[in-house]
């Protein structure tokens, strides 16, 4: 059953970003977060207190996304209609019947509580190093000075360019050695078990949009994706804080599992929504990067997670990514119907290194990065 959190509506800031990521740099201690000593705290750091305009609120209303059920072979133009219905509006919706092993899901939550329940000194092993996307960040502290996310996150890197290359079992054994090699089994398993399942969902995005049905699994076959863990602690006040701030994702598509606790948001309408937990679902939702792919006709939607007073909340959201040299333009079938290009040709290369190094992702994330290309190109460095 969900366990549900209370929020209300607001609206996210519009202003923009610089163009440069607010790295800490004064003389200061650096601020530590520990979830084991912060989640009691009543008076949390300022770093984490985010904008009135865009701190959370209570009583926010669920955010209907169409259930699109993988395992009825006999309703698939069914499925890329309402796909196309929901990709068109926000770029949200839910799969069940994926196919994807319980045990599986279980194993791999069973196992992300106990590396987050480790002393800090043990997740550090894996510490994520500036400019990149992988690794173990508490919180952000050393990345970013304000709107600290109230989260810690283990991300790493799944490459599926040569079957068999098992990227994230050899992270695991290189970063956190031999009494991680179960963990990284599992993980390896259940990142394959997510490229293909997006492999799928690529054939269905491609069938709504009115593309060969193996142009979007063609694209993505060889993908270099990012499998993220996230936590997040009990907060004393839950109101002034965010667990991840709004955001449009920069990969290409999402494929989100949630444990029990509430905490999802979506801004659609001009209205935060929930997305209920539901255990048999994965939440699917589209990213910047198939934005660009679909010319724009497909969105990718801002989202957020919120935090609570009462319990922790973990998820587990893989990222999928083209591989880094593959060219983002949308294919013939889209161009010819459309004419005009809403963003120039870009390499996920480039993007994810936008990301890492000149920004900091929000609503804005994919103009920015387009408006960076298009300058770059008339100024070269
Ligand atoms: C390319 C990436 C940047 C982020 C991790 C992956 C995919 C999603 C991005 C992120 C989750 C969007 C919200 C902001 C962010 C900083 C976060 O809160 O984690 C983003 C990731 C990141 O740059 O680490
Ligand atoms: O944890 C969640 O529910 C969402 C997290 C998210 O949006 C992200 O990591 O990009
Ligand atoms: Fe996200």
């Amino acid at each position: 059953m969900a366990i549900l959190c209370t929020t209300t509506t607001t609206s996210p800031a519009e202003k923009e970003h610089e163009p440069k990521q607010d790295l800490e740099n004064d003389q200061t201690p650096p601020l530590i977060f520990n979830p084991s000593l912060l989640n009691l705290q009543t008076q949390i750091p300022n770093q984490f207190i985010w904008p009135d305009e865009e701190k959370p609120s209570i009583d926010i209303p669920e955010l209907n996304v169409p259930f699109i059920d993988l395992s009825r072979q006999d309703s698939t133009l069914e499925a890329s209609r309402l796909i196309a219905e929901a990709c068109t509006k926000h770029g949200f919706f839910l799969v069940v019947n994926h196919g994807v092993s319980e045990s599986l899901i279980s194993e791999a939550q069973r196992l992300m509580e106990r590396f987050f329940d480790m002393p800090l000194s043990g997740k550090q092993r894996a510490q994520r190093k500036p400019g990149e996307s992988c690794g173990y960040a508490s919180s952000f502290t050393g990345r970013f000075s304000t709107k600290l996310p109230w989260k810690e996150t283990l991300s790493f890197r799944f490459s599926n360019e040569n079957s068999g290359s098992r990227t994230v079992q050899n992270y695991f054994s290189d970063t956190l050695g031999q009494e991680f090699e179960h963990f990284g089994k599992v993980y390896q398993d259940y990142c394959e078990a997510m490229s293909s399942l997006s492999l799928k969902i690529m054939e269905l995005l491609g069938l709504s949009l009115g593309v060969n049905g193996d142009y979007f699994r063609g694209f993505f076959e060889e993908n270099d994706s990012i499998m993220r863990l996230n936590h997040y602690p009990p907060c004393q006040t839950p109101d002034l804080t965010l667990g991840t701030g709004p955001h449009c994702d920069p990969s290409s598509l999402t494929i989100l599992h949630q444990d029990q606790v509430n905490g999802l948001q979506v801004f659609v309408d001009n209205q935060w929504r929930s997305i209920l937990p539901n255990p048999k679902a994965f939440v699917v939702n589209i990213g910047d990067t198939f934005m660009a792919l679909s010319n724009g006709i497909f969105k990718s939607c801002l989202h957020r997670a919120v935090v609570n007073r009462e319990c922790a909340r973990k998820s587990m959201a893989f990222f999928l990514c083209p591989k880094k040299d593959k060219v983002v333009r949308p294919p013939s079938e889209i161009l010819e119907k459309m004419k005009t290009r809403k963003y120039p040709d870009f390499t996920w290369s480039m993007f994810l290194e936008f990301t890492q190094k000149h920004y900091r992702a929000d609503v804005n994330t994919l103009d920015s990065f387009s408006n960076w290309v298009i300058s770059n190109k008339k100024n070269p460095i």
